[in-house]
């Protein structure tokens, strides 16, 4: 169960912003859709507890996020959430393979080559193994980000305009590569975006 409840957050003073409760159960997907400027971003690490609400929670598996300390904090985020940025964060100067095993390390797992295998060959870059990031175009960088996401199975998949530099055609793969990917670990998706291409393929939208 993932779960926000009356978040509420200012960067200054002039900027404040209060969000929708979400409520999702395991293998539940929600579409959040919202302009430019509207506070996406700022409600995705939210969600991810990379940023501190001034008040409300987000609770993911009975653990309320901002309850643990920093380093739990992190910890936990390793383990249990899968972030998929706009721009995907790579180390440049190691392989696909060495980038997924650095994200195994980092939540404190041992390499797992296998499992580092069957994510590239279900996202349909298998072959892409050993390439550096920089080699791959920019459809295969986005499935490799979504690799990353999910390496450790995480609980929740929370992925920030995934789409927004994609065609018609790599987004609405995009889109279902994510949704295989949550439904093959039973886990929530939050895809936040103003991509409105990808609402005929949600049922579970809001608009901020
Ligand atoms: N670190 C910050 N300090 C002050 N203001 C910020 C900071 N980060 C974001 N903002 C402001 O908060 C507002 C919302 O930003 P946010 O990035 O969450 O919006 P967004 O909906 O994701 O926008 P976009 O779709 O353009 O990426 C913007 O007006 C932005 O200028």
């Amino acid at each position: 169960m993932f779960k926000t409840q009356s978040l509420f957050f200012t960067y200054n003073q002039q900027t404040a912003f209060r969000f929708p409760d979400i409520e999702l159960a395991a293998g539940e997907n929600l579409l959040v859709l919202g302009e430019s400027g509207i506070g996406k971003t700022t409600l995705l690490h939210l969600m991810a507890g990379l940023l501190r609400p001034k008040s409300g929670s987000v609770e993911l598996m009975g653990t309320v996020l901002h309850d643990l300390s920093s380093a739990r904090l992190d910890s936990f985020r390793g383990k249990h959430i899968g972030l998929v940025f706009q721009r995907p964060y790579f180390v440049q100067a190691l392989s696909l393979q060495e980038n997924l095993a650095l994200v195994q390390f980092l939540a404190g797992k041992s390499r797992d080559k296998n499992r580092i295998k069957e994510v590239l060959n279900s996202l349909g870059i298998g072959h892409k193994l050993q390439e550096k990031p920089h080699r791959l175009s920019q459809g295969e960088q986005q499935r490799a980000a979504i690799a990353l996401a999910v390496i450790n199975s995480p609980q929740l998949i929370l992925a920030d305009e995934p789409t927004s530099s994609l065609d018609d055609k790599n987004c609405s793969k995009v889109a279902i590569l994510l949704k295989e990917q949550a439904s093959a670990t039973g886990a929530q998706l939050i895809i936040i975006t103003h991509d409105q291409r990808l609402k005929d393929q949600f049922q579970n939208a809001i608009t901020l």
